[in-house]
């Protein structure tokens, strides 16, 4: 497993590493020993996530104000562009963000612990996201910060706006969100 540093040091890059022949491939999604030992980070994953969407889907910001969900994110049909957002108020890197394509291709994921806010676009005709999340679900605490905020200024890279749901679409902005990490 190779790990790759961003800009925020919590947030990780993690390459598995693949084992490929003439069948097709193999690798270990995730190893909670090789993770913990190679990270230093320790997690108790609760839930598996999936989800499908179209091309210029895009799903966040989200986050919770309470049971805030660490998650291990990843691809495994197409291309997405996955971001975290810092809202930990105590953070060096309050209000900074990544990006990084993770792709059925690549089989890259991304760790990003709880405090985060977190979204993706997808770039291919459809994707498939899993993730792992270190928190149940709990929609009383969901949040949503609006995708295109001045403030977060990501560059998301679009084309044309994206394909939100009524609650992104109705997002906060950064500075009104009602951030208590
Ligand atoms: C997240 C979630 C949703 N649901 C139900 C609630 C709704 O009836 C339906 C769709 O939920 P939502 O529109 O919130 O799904 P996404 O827009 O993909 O939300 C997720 O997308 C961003 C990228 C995230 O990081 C979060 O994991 C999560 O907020 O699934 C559940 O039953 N359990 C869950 O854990």
């Amino acid at each position: 497993m190779n790990i790759i540093t961003t800009e925020i040091p919590e947030v990780l890059i993690i390459e598995p590493k693949v084992f490929q022949d003439e069948r097709g491939f193999f690798f270990e999604a995730f190893n909670y020993q090789i993770f913990t030992e190679q990270t230093g980070i320790f997690v108790n994953f609760v839930q598996d996530n999936h989800s499908a969407s179209k091309h210029n889907v895009l799903r966040g910001l989200h986050y919770q104000i309470q049971q805030p969900q660490g998650k291990l994110i990843r691809a495994i049909a197409g291309t997405i562009f996955d971001v975290a957002v810092d809202i930990r108020k105590s953070s060096p890197t309050f209000g900074k963000w990544v990006g990084c394509e993770l792709s059925d291709v690549n089989k890259r994921q991304l760790w990003i612990p709880p405090g985060f806010a977190h979204g993706f676009v997808v770039r291919s005709e459809t994707a498939e996201v899993l993730y792992k999340t270190t928190d149940y679900y709990a929609p009383k605490y969901d949040r949503c910060i609006v995708w295109n905020d001045s403030n977060l200024a990501i560059d998301w890279n679009l084309t044309n706006p994206p394909i939100l749901s009524p609650k992104d679409a109705a997002g906060q902005s950064f500075k009104t969100a009602d951030i208590f990490l």
